[in-house]
């Protein structure tokens, strides 16, 4: 019997029960070492290209000031190609967007070619996608520090990748590299750009460009735009079909107004001279503070009745209630101090702030919502960087335009607010094809800024500092127009420098695409439970208790040198710092379930370059297993096909759950089985697709066996792995050398294998019980696209989409992919849905069920 061997504790809930699944650890003792090929060296080859970079660091130097915080870094020699920086250059703020693609991994293995091959996709040699893989980066700069934006440009060699001519690779000064620029400073610094950097800005329209940078958002940024009232952010999922028309606030240092009809479609219908510019402008006079964010932290511990005229202040303490005035509502901003007879100095400066911020969010409220209502429209998306997403004023902006509208209008921000411009001036390029780029082509990341070099110390002291959650107050309102002032006391804001701008990394990965059988994807969540904050706490406990271990086996797996060490510490201070972040906001990186939270762990391990936690022990039971599979393969054929097909599920299963003690919580065995029986009679299933899980007993001794009856009854099979490594879940790199490795115990597989491109040469010393076999279906592996413990069909492999296309059965295995995600989601073809509940918690939330119940969940499409 196979057991689910490898505890993945995250998957598990550790602890609890302590059923540790070592089924396969006596029969591994005795095998040694031995040479089997059972995984490839991970660092091999990264599929996953969009997911991190391959660096090179040789000749890294830290450029520039060693106590900044975020230190540039050249690194001459890596094969990153920057292409595409394009430019906003405001009144107040310099906001650069760049892209840096790297290098086609040209390395296709055999496998990797035959499966395409295989699977259709190699037409001619041309590419099914249209541009390569690459990132997308913001960053912002004071304008008033305009000399930083030019050294930061210069040292990472943004202004060189604009030009294709391959010239300047070769160390020649490229004479008229042109950069596309919006914003005023676009002409008022032109000169300046060529003096500097030798480069010549090519204007772009600043209202096209906010224009095309709200659009572009709205339509590929998943969880771009959101609600915020009292307090409580909201994702709103935009509908292509139903965008337009809206209107689109800028605010910036002034603002603009803009009625969007359609791409390229649009009218700048007003504006106000009140805006960011003003709060910051007038805040810097009167309360003597040098950064904005010092203004903006001074405002949440003010208090605005000090300054501000009330209605109460006018009406004896009363409400004003015939026109619906409550005694709280500011009758007139600043309007106290008129009458009494203090200086500027007897004011406090959180008070002064605090007005002066109600003053002009509150007016830019309503004059978007005085435009709403002209123009008849029901939405206002709010942009620009005077919103940086601080709650009270995005509070104060959505009360305004709710009280105003009585509720029919609604405000919206964008979590990429400030960059609405130098995206859409990104977006003009003409030929960086990215125009094409649909919502499943980008995964967000948000790394730390994981230094790649020596001051990875300096990080980990200042890693927590730099990162540590900030609350936010949130205000409390009053009704009839009034608001109170904000509760929080004494916080300061989060820092600009780390995930303060709500923004991560977008990954652009262009051979990403939607799983073609899902019934749905409008519907589709991959997300089994909405993480609200109990759930958060849960989690955060098991991820936060389980940390040290994981450190343990990631430094151990980089040999556990000084230097693994000290990215170990680095890893666990900045994962750390994003789950206080999260536990803190949960909404703070977009609508974020488990399967994300599982993600970014394993996003964050890769950011500090461990490239495989769990590679040697995923090794070792490899092996283990594979030294069982032949008299598990005997027994297996000395059964009776009903019998052989019930040992097969519960192998993979792990747990006798038909006669144990433990129940099956979802059994759909029999139905099943009479699919698979029926099969005999001539209509085996065409294409299967296993979604496999853990290395070792699991695939080994569960998927594989269960893999060889599919193709025994003539159904091909294709094994769908993991394209970068997460846990101990086996990876399309590593298993078609654990399928070799099977395949030399078993004639079926190997000519399956054979026939799917798997093993190429023919296997010498290996006892030929092949010749009366008829010729086999193929078995394949394909990567899933992923590398995280789950699964979203949204954003799979196109290989894997292009399997799918002439599959029939589907078999997710496991918690990660059948539990945590998918467990309701549905497909077009008959899936089985398998896995052990490894959770006390879910087994009890999902099936009132309990720790290892097992689920064996069969959906014949016929039957939906
Ligand atoms: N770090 C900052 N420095 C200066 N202003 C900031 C900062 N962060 C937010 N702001 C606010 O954002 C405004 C600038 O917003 P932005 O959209 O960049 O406009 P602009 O294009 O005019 O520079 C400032 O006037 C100020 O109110
Ligand atoms: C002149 C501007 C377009 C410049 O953009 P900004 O640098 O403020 O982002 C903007 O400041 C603005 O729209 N000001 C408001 C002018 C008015 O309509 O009253
Ligand atoms: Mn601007």
């Amino acid at each position: 019997m196979a057991a689910n061997n490898n505890s993945d504790p995250i998957l598990d809930e550790g602890g609890e029960g302590g059923v540790k699944h070592e089924a396969v650890g006596e029969a591994g003792e005795g095998k040694g070492g031995g040479g089997a090929a059972a995984t490839q060296a991970p660092a091999a080859m990264l599929p996953r290209s969009g997911s991190r970079p391959q660096l090179d660091l040789s000749g890294a130097a830290i450029h520039g000031n060693l106590e900044d915080r975020n230190p540039t870094i050249l690194l001459p020699n890596q094969s990153d190609d920057i292409s595409h920086l394009a430019l906003d250059i405001g009144g107040s703020l310099i906001k650069l967007v760049y892209f840096s693609r790297h290098a086609e991994h040209s390395s296709e293995d055999k496998r990797k070619l035959s499966t395409k091959r295989r699977l259709g996709m190699l037409n001619g040699g041309r590419r099914s996608y249209p541009v390569l893989g690459g990132r997308l980066h913001f960053v912002k700069f004071e304008t008033g520090k305009l000399n930083e934006c030019l050294d930061f440009i210069s040292s990472k060699q943004l202004h060189r990748g604009g030009v294709d001519s391959p010239s300047w690779r070769s160390g020649a000064q490229p004479d008229n590299i042109v950069i596309k620029a919006t914003g005023g400073g676009a002409f008022k610094y032109a000169d300046l750009f060529k003096e500097r950097l030798g480069v010549s800005l090519e204007k772009e329209d600043e209202m096209d460009c906010l224009v095309a940078g709200a659009n572009f958002l709205l339509k590929s940024i998943r969880h771009e735009a959101f609600t915020h009232m009292d307090g409580q952010k909201e994702y709103v999922q935009i509908d292509q079909n139903d965008l337009f028309p809206f209107l689109l606030v800028n605010v910036g240092s002034g603002v603009s107004i803009i009625k969007v009809d359609g791409h390229g479609k649009f009218q700048r219908v007003s504006g106000t001279n009140v805006g960011g510019g003003t709060y910051w402008g007038l805040g810097r006079l009167m309360t003597k503070c040098k950064s904005f964010d010092e203004l903006l932290e001074l405002s949440q511990r003010g208090d605005n009745s000090t300054i501000d005229m009330l209605v109460g202040d006018i009406y004896g303490g009363l409400d004003y209630s015939k026109i619906g005035l409550s005694a709280s509502t500011i009758a007139s901003s600043f309007g106290k101090t008129i009458s009494d007879d203090k200086e500027l100095s007897d004011y406090r400066p959180e008070d002064i702030s605090l007005s002066l911020l109600r003053m002009i969010s509150y007016n830019i409220g309503q004059i978007s919502y005085l435009n709403a209502l002209r123009y008849g429209l029901k939405r206002i998306f709010f942009g620009g960087f005077f919103i940086r997403g601080h709650a009270y004023t995005m509070d104060t902006i959505s009360f305004a335009v709710n009280f105003w509208s009585k509720g029919e209008a609604k405000a919206m921000f964008l979590r990429h607010e400030g960059f609405l411009g130098a995206l859409g001036a990104f977006m003009s390029y003409e030929k960086h094809g990215l125009d094409d780029l649909r919502i499943h082509h980008l995964v967000e990341r948000f790394p730390m800024g994981a230094p790649y070099i020596s001051w990875m110390e300096k990080f980990v002291q200042k890693g927590t500092q730099i990162t540590a959650p900030v609350p936010v107050g949130f205000p409390v309102t009053t009704g009839m127009g009034g608001f109170e002032r904000p509760t929080a006391k004494g916080d300061i804001l989060r820092s600009d420098a780390s995930a303060a701008l709500n923004v991560g990394v977008l990954h652009l990965v262009p051979t990403l695409d939607v799983f073609p059988l899902l019934e749905d994807p409008k519907m589709y969540e991959p997300n089994t439970i909405d993480l609200d904050l109990n759930e958060y706490k849960y989690w955060f406990k098991i991820l936060s208790d389980h940390l040290p271990d994981l450190v343990d086996k990631a430094v151990a797996s980089e040999g556990g040198t000084d230097d693994a060490k000290r990215r170990g510490d680095a890893f666990a201070h900045a994962f750390s710092a994003h789950l206080a972040r999260l536990m803190e906001e949960p909404a703070a990186y977009g609508k974020f379930g488990l399967a994300n939270l599982l993600e970014l762990r394993e996003e964050c391990l890769r950011e500090f370059q461990f490239v495989d936690a769990y590679v040697s022990i995923k090794q070792r039971e490899n092996e283990a297993s594979l030294a069982v599979l032949p008299d598990l393969l005997m027994e297996l054929d000395s059964m009776n096909e009903e019998a052989r097909l019930l040992a097969l599920i519960e192998g993979v299963l792990a747990a006798n759950i038909f006669d144990w003690g433990s129940r099956a919580c979802i059994d759909d065995f029999d139905m099943f089985k009479k699919r698979m029986l029926a099969d005999k009679k001539g209509q085996p299933y065409k294409r299967a697709l296993l979604f496999v899980d853990n290395s070792g007993a699991d695939v080994v001794l569960g998927m594989i066996p269960l893999a060889r009856e599919l193709l025994r009854n003539g159904t091909e099979v294709v094994l769908v792995a993991n394209s970068l490594p997460a846990l101990n879940d086996v990876t399309a790199n590593e298993l078609p050398g654990i399928v070799a490795e099977a395949a030399k115990h078993c004639g079926i597989l190997r000519k399956a294998a054979e026939a799917g491109g798997l093993i190429f040469d023919a296997m010498a010393g290996i006892q030929d019980d092949l010749k009366d076999e008829p010729v086999s279906v193929p078995l394949m592996v394909v990567e899933n696209g992923c590398g995280s413990p789950c699964i979203d069909f949204r954003q799979v492999s196109s290989e894997l989409a292009a399997a799918a296309k002439d599959a029939d059965l589907l078999i997710l295995e496991g918690m990660g992919r059948s539990l945590h995600t998918n467990l309701n989601a549905r497909f077009k073809c008959d899936t089985l849905k398998l896995a052990m509940v490894k959770n006390q918690r879910l087994a009890e939330k999902l099936f009132n069920g309990n720790i290892y119940d097992c689920i064996c969940k069969f959906e014949p499409v016929h039957l939906t």
